[in-house]
């Protein structure tokens, strides 16, 4: 009996469809330099952003000279600045979110780079004018780009490194060029700025009466170095703000090179999943081409779209608007995602946001004034050393976050982090208040927090969401930032005029510092930076808890997996899962703390009789798993796969081609779907006992159904006999697990999804896990388990899974194999019956 290669489309892969072999191009694995090259350009595509984000605070003081308005104007003038950039992405991040969702980071990353650079472009041209209204405007279009190109540049990353293990450690990196951006700018900006103006200028400007005597800073056109030239011919603020618009323009150039670096074929050859709107450009673009079928044959050359590359379309809509020539597909509601589907975002979702908003309104708008705070309360008259102070966190995130996220990829538990986070950040700010200690120590804490909330926060997000909904997942804790950084300086500000009001009015009395009260308000903005502190433990062991409810998503150790890897070879592959030595590998002793992320392309062969993967239910498909429940709902079900030895249980090796495995254990319905035959009504059924092990059915050549046996994969497949001599038979096999109450619902909707689809040229079925949910939703009916289909060439089959996200398998969870419930059957189906049908077969396969 041939050994059964059961290939599970994945989300994107490179597969060769002409065999069993599975070549990649590139070990997607593992970190190559691509990756290094992508993370590197990224990192630079926000550094415009972060560089002239805090422009006008570097420039303070000479800007308010250079516009020649009063102090208070001016005051006004600059918050005036920074809220036309923050108030606007309280609801922006979130369009943008789903503007990137739906089209693509390639376009929104250029678009809003390109917004960045004009927007610094038109605020260089106002300081240059002396025109605040154009500043204004200039700025409120760097706003509309800023915030929303960093979500786009997160889709990017996220896609890139979020299954292979080091998407902290890449935003990290993120964060750490921000951290840098915004340190230069604080000592490059001034600098420009400062530079000697000449006298003509400076007298043509007005900036200095005629009759004044040159300034002792002056110097004359005779400056011998370019740069100073270049600096005196510019003219201090203005060349100050050119320069931020060179760094925008550079932004803006890697912008580019990350699209380039990033498009399909690339991808492709990275294996990095393409994201839906490649899926829906590229199939348009086969769809329009008369050799679409060759992008499913799996030709060897290379076309414009990279569909050499994707001979097997790992995308279930991208294979069904492949296989039937037709772009609807791709337009099911479902697939889209709107306002509506914002609704469907977990608990644990809003609650990161709700730690994001407390924990960022606890930290930043405090920078914003601590410098005032420690002139006042330890440094008076020093604003050089409260300054350096002011600067201790954002010197420890440059270097802490990437640190911090490495260590998020490789230890997970991400609402601990966030916890602890919260602690320091209370901790610090009940220093400043209470005590006179020096605030190094307090502002290094802040530092060692600021690390470790920012790289464990935003990881969590494609965690936490489906990954259609990334980018929009992103904008809204986009908003949520937002939300925090326009409000809460509004409330602190309030807060210390509340209490100089106060002081005001009060009789000449002790202003000593010993009395806390008599401060000029700092006391009360630390109680409330210490109330939004402590609103951020709540929220953030709320998140915990409910994550631990809810499949402990956030415990997870490196991958995302919605991000799941092609291919490496199939043996490197193979062995990726098997060995011991492998991180991924299942025989490791946390193996069953850790789930078990089989890269696309994976042959499993299993070897090992006690393995057991767990994959948190899935919102919109549940398998079925009997036995003790697994996940949230307690009474639910969760996604296992075990598996077993191979030469026991007749070679049975998994393939994985879609978003990992979601094989039902320890039953699982097997489906013969004759393609050939099927009519619109499903197949028909008719009654016969269950085959045996690896035996073949009438009508077909072989047949392997193993057994329930101690713990391995239980999976029971058959193998069609071909009808055309020499072709392989391409029988689309259904497996199932109807299980409960909802057995016969799951069946027959897994059974007419089977015999309403075309067969991909490749003779694949693919399942679509969003047409499922359309169906789901718009038939009302209960979740339906994962109908997985397959086709079969007498080899091997390809099975269509749709996965899960994994979770990790907590010691409670590790349970002693036991004896499934039998199955429901379908439609009046016993549990333990073969049905064959000349043409359309189910075979239920309870264990023995
Ligand atoms: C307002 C500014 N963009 C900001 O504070 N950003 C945050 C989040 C950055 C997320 C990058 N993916 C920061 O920590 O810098």
């Amino acid at each position: 009996m041939p050994g059964i290669v059961l290939s599970v489309p994945a989300t994107r892969s490179t597969a060769d469809t002409s065999g069993d072999d599975f070549s990649l191009e590139e070990d997607s694995t593992r970190w190559t330099s691509r990756h290094v090259l992508v993370l590197t350009i990224a990192c630079l595509v926000t550094s415009g952003n972060y560089y002239c984000y805090d422009t006008p605070s570097a420039l303070n003081t000479l800007l308010q000279t250079h516009l020649q308005v009063p102090y208070a104007t001016w005051q006004w003038q600059l918050n005036m600045l920074y809220a036309v950039y923050s108030l606007p992405n309280i609801v922006l991040p979130l369009i943008g979110g789903i503007l990137v969702d739906r089209v693509g980071p390639a376009r929104t990353l250029i678009g809003f780079a390109l917004l960045i650079v004009i927007g610094q472009g038109l605020l260089a041209t106002g300081i240059q004018a002396r025109f605040y209204s154009l500043m204004l405007f200039g700025r409120f279009l760097f706003g509309l780009g800023g915030e929303t190109l960093e979500v786009a540049q997160s889709v990017v990353t996220t896609a890139w490194f979020g299954s292979l293990g080091g998407l902290g450690f890449a935003l990290g990196c993120h964060l750490a060029a921000a951290r840098i951006a915004t340190g230069l700018n604080d000592n490059i900006s001034p600098w420009v700025a400062a530079a000697p103006v000449d006298v003509e200028t400076q007298r043509a400007s007005g900036m200095s009466p005629p009759w004044a005597p040159p300034s002792p800073l002056a110097t004359t056109r005779d400056s011998s170095g370019t740069v100073e030239r270049l600096r005196v011919a510019l003219g201090g603020v203005t060349a100050a703000a050119w320069v931020g618009f060179g760094v925008c323009v550079l932004s803006l150039g890697a912008a580019f090179w990350v699209v380039y670096l990033d498009r399909p074929a690339s991808r492709l050859q990275a294996g990095i999943p393409l994201l839906d709107s490649d899926d829906r450009a590229h199939a348009h673009r086969c769809a329009e081409d008369e050799e679409a079928s060759a992008c499913h044959a799996g030709s060897d050359g290379e076309d414009a779209d990279g569909c050499e590359s994707r001979p097997l379309l790992p995308s279930s809509r991208a294979s069904e608007t492949m296989s039937e020539g037709t772009s609807a597909s791709y337009d099911e509601p479902d697939e889209t995602i709107h306002f509506g589907q914002l609704t469907s975002f977990p608990l644990t979702f809003w609650m990161l946001c709700a730690a994001c908003i407390m924990l960022y309104g606890a930290a930043v708008p405090f920078f914003h004034i601590c410098t005032d705070f420690f002139q006042e309360k330890y440094y008076p008259g020093d604003p050089q050393q409260a300054g350096f102070v002011m600067s201790i966190p954002d010197g420890i995130s440059a270097f802490g976050s990437p640190l911090c996220g490495f260590f998020v990829d490789r230890v997970g538990r991400r609402g601990s982090l966030l916890i602890t986070a919260s602690l320091l950040i209370f901790i610090t700010h009940g220093l400043l208040a209470f005590t006179r200690m020096a605030p190094i120590f307090p502002m290094v804490l802040l530092g060692v927090s600021y690390s470790v909330f920012a790289a464990a926060l935003w990881p969590c997000v494609p965690l936490l969401v489906g990954r259609h909904q990334i980018a929009t997942a992103y904008g809204l804790v986009t908003v949520a930032l937002n939300m925090a950084l326009a409000v809460f300086p509004l409330i602190v500000a309030h807060l210390r005029n509340a209490a100089l009001a106060r002081a005001a009015l009060r009789p000449a009395v002790d202003t000593s510092l010993e009395d806390p009260l008599s401060d000029s308000g700092f006391f009360y903005v630390q109680l409330f930076f210490m109330a939004l502190s402590g609103g951020a433990v709540i929220a953030s062991a709320v998140l915990t808890w409910l994550d631990r409810r809810n499949g402990c998503k956030l415990m997870t150790r490196e991958m995302v997996s919605s991000f799941s890897r092609s291919a490496t070879a199939s043996s490197a592959s193979s062995s990726s899962l098997a060995s011991p030595t492998s991180p991924s590998s299942p025989s490791s002793p946390s193996i069953t703390e850790a789930p078990i992320r089989p890269p696309l392309g994976t042959i499993i062969e299993p070897t090992s009789p006690r393995r057991l993967v767990t994959y948190a239910p899935d919102e919109a498909a549940v398998p079925l798993l009997a036995g003790r429940p697994l996940g949230r709902r307690r009474r639910s079900t969760g996604n296992a796969l075990t598996l077993g030895r191979p030469a026991k249980y007749g070679g049975v090796t998994v393939r994985v081609m879609r978003e990992g495995l979601a094989i039902q254990s320890p039953a699982t319905w097997v489906h013969h779907h004759h393609h050939h035959h099927a009519d619109a009504h499903g197949p028909h059924r008719s009654a016969s006992p269950p085959l045996p092990h690896g035996h073949a059915g009438p009508g077909r050549p072989a047949s392997a159904s193993p057994q329930r046996h101690g713990t391995f994969l239980n999976l029971a497949f058959g193998l069609p006999r071909s009808t055309t001599p020499g072709a392989p038979d391409r029988h689309p096999v259904f497996l199932g697990v109807p299980h409960g109450a909802q057995s016969g619902h799951a069946m027959s909707r897994g059974l007419s999804h089977s015999t309403g689809c075309g067969t991909a040229g490749d003779g694949v079925r693919r399942s679509s896990p969003d047409r499922r949910r359309s169906q789901q939703r718009h038939g009302g009916g209960p979740p339906t388990p994962n109908p997985l289909t397959a086709s079969s060439d007498g080899e091997s089959a390809l099975v269509d899974v749709t996965l899960a996200r994994p979770r990790p398998l907590r010691p409670s969870h590790q349970l002693p194999y036991r004896a499934p419930s039998p199955p429901l059957a379908p439609s009046g189906l016993g549990p333990s019956s073969t049905r064959q049908g000349s043409g359309d077969d189910i075979t239920a396969n309870a264990p023995p």
